[in-house]
């Protein structure tokens, strides 16, 4: 079976990478591919900037995804809610790798994923979510006299802090301790802070240049350290992880995934 694949935010980073990746998948069409109103890339050939032709024109009319079995979203969140309802409105389900949402725009992938099935993941690649079940083995054997704290490293380009990835790895080391990220999670730290409060969970944020994207979460005892790192060097194993999702809703009618459940890891 051939696998029916829109592409939104077509001239991204994520977006050309997801292209390039479906034009290479055997069992994956590319169907239709979409930016913005205003974008300059609207009307020309999706696979362009690979020197090809591949069929398919870059359009803003989401309208075009009726007839698509799925659609792969790497945008921006105010972008993806849009793109939501035009899921619902012609029954396909969705690919949500976007991070930086709000609460409220949590709740509306949460019920929307009563109508069509969605994957919605922070990070893609199945390296992540490995450590995510490392993540909670270290976190139930490290569970006192350990500090945690989270440190990430993304391009300059990157609009929102802490990572989606960082705030997923922090969850789950919460969640592996019993408790709740919300309760425990310090994102800045500046002056006088005074001592480190043993319960927190720490996050540092960088951002520099070409990084495609670094995690350590670290537990710093007495007497020894304990990193467990992911560093992508190719934005390929999110397009790769968006495929693998792709394929695991085909015949899927409703329901909210994440990539754990995707890789079988859940
Ligand atoms: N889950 C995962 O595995 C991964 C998640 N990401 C996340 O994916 C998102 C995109 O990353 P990246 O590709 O690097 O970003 P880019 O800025 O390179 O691409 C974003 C694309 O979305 C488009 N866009 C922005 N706002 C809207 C909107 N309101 N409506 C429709 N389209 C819109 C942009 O168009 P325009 O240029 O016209 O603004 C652009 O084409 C980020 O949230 C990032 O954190 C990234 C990598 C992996
Ligand atoms: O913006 C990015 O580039 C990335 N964003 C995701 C995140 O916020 O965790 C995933 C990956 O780290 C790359």
């Amino acid at each position: 079976m051939t696998i029916k694949i829109a592409i939104a935010g077509s001239s991204g980073r994520m977006g050309r990478m997801l292209i390039e990746a479906v034009i290479a998948a055997k069992d994956c069409q590319l169907f239709a591919a979409f930016d913005r109103e205003n974008s300059p890339a609207i009307g020309s050939d999706a696979a362009a900037f690979l020197g090809k032709n591949c069929g398919v024109n870059i359009s803003a009319n989401l309208n075009l995804l009726a007839g698509a079995d799925v659609l792969i979203d790497f945008t921006r969140p105010e972008g993806t809610l849009q793109h939501l309802s035009a899921c619902q409105k012609h029954d396909v389900n969705m690919i949500i790798g976007t991070t930086g949402f709000e609460e409220t725009g949590k709740a509306t992938i949460t019920a929307a994923a009563d109508k069509i099935a969605i994957v919605h993941a922070y990070n893609m690649s199945a390296g992540v979510n490995l450590l995510v079940k490392l993540l909670e083995v270290a976190a139930k054997t490290l569970n006192t006299g350990y500090d945690i704290e989270i440190l990430e490293m993304h391009h300059r380009m990157k609009v929102d802090a802490p990572s989606g990835t960082a705030l997923m790895l922090g969850d789950a080391v919460a969640g592996a301790m019993g408790q709740k990220l919300e309760d425990c999670a310090v994102y800045d730290r500046h002056g006088i802070t005074g001592e480190r409060d043993p319960s927190s969970i720490g996050f540092a944020t960088l951002r520099g240049g070409d990084v495609i994207g670094d995690h350590t979460v670290i537990f710093a005892g007495m007497g020894e350290r304990i990193e467990i790192s992911h560093k992508a060097s190719n934005r390929n194993i999110y397009a790769q992880g968006s495929i693998r999702a792709a394929r695991f809703l085909s015949g899927q009618q409703t329901g909210l995934f994440d990539m754990q459940d995707v890789l079988g890891l859940s």
